[in-house]
């Protein structure tokens, strides 16, 4: 963390922009992403030029429509890709899969025969936590997500939602400072859906951690987020980035969909949707 200066004066100019830098979890300065075009294949510029800084402890929700570069945006923050052109940077280093970010995606991709608890202890594996404490950190990793007593299930004997709770779980379980969540919603009923928004809000005010979720729901982007980000038609610029002031604890979720603020929020980023997909 940066020492605070011990007089009231200014900044050099030139540490400003050092220290903003430092701060920023996620930079993609200038990023253009373009598809094939090798061996007479057709190239699809898919994004860009995006640039975008992503402070710590901010949740932003890529919105916008179809085929819009959201997923590429973020396997380029993933570091599943590497840009055609600009920078991508996470916690100041280039991208590496497995290294900065824990990933969650539209399917859990779990190990099916292997129990709840066994998918939590092998991701604590990875992450370096010594034998002892994993059986501990997994059960306050399953309590977290509403899973307290699922560990000695098999991944085939539970649901569609408990798998994508487990999903986040095992992202939490690798200790990484930024989440990244591509549409992990998008195939639950509307029910699990919302106890799973409910549940994801929570454990992000809880635990502070970065996040970037990508998803076609206007509702959702509002409800989850503390910034959204509109991407435009292919290829994808940044066409609305706003910031979400609501409460992030104390409100239940029906009070906070009552709020008149949350409504235009809705109103507002819905509007820039439908735009960017003209
Ligand atoms: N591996 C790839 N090779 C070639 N083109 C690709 C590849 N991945 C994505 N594309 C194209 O790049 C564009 C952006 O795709 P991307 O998946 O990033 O969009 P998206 O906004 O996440 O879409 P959706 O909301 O439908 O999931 C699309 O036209 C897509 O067909």
């Amino acid at each position: 963390m940066p020492s605070l200066p011990d007089t009231d004066k200014a900044p050099d100019a030139a540490e400003v922009p050092q220290q903003r830098d430092s701060a920023a979890v996620v930079s993609v300065r200038d990023v253009e992403h373009t598809y094939g075009g090798g061996r007479g294949a057709e190239s699809v510029t898919a994004l860009g030029p995006v640039s975008l800084e992503i402070p710590a402890g901010e949740f932003l929700v890529l919105v916008g429509p179809s085929g819009c570069g959201k997923s590429t945006l973020l396997r380029l923050v993933a570091g599943f890709e590497r840009a055609s052109s600009g920078e991508v940077e996470v916690f100041g280093e280039q991208p590496e899969p497995g290294n900065q970010a824990g990933i969650v995606f539209q399917q859990p991709r779990l190990f099916p025969w292997r129990t709840v608890g066994d998918n939590i202890g092998l991701a604590l594996r990875y992450a370096g936590v010594p034998r002892a404490e994993r059986a501990e950190r997994t059960a306050e990793l399953l309590e977290r997500v509403g899973l307290a007593d699922t560990s000695g299930r098999r991944i085939w004997q539970i649901s569609g939602g408990q798998q994508q709770r487990v999903a986040i779980a095992r992202a939490l379980a690798g200790g990484k400072r930024l989440l990244l969540l591509d549409e992990p919603f998008a195939a639950l009923d509307a029910l699990t859906r919302e106890r799973l928004q409910e549940d994801l809000r929570t454990v992000s005010a809880e635990t502070g951690t970065t996040s970037v979720f990508v998803t076609h729901s206007v509702d959702e982007a509002v409800f989850l987020g503390t910034r959204t980000v509109v991407l435009s038609a292919r290829p994808g610029r940044v066409a609305l980035d706003i910031p979400i002031g609501l409460p992030r604890t104390g409100t239940g979720p029906d009070e906070l969909r009552g709020l008149p603020e949350y409504a235009a929020l809705r109103a507002e980023i819905g509007t820039a949707v439908r735009d960017a997909a003209r």
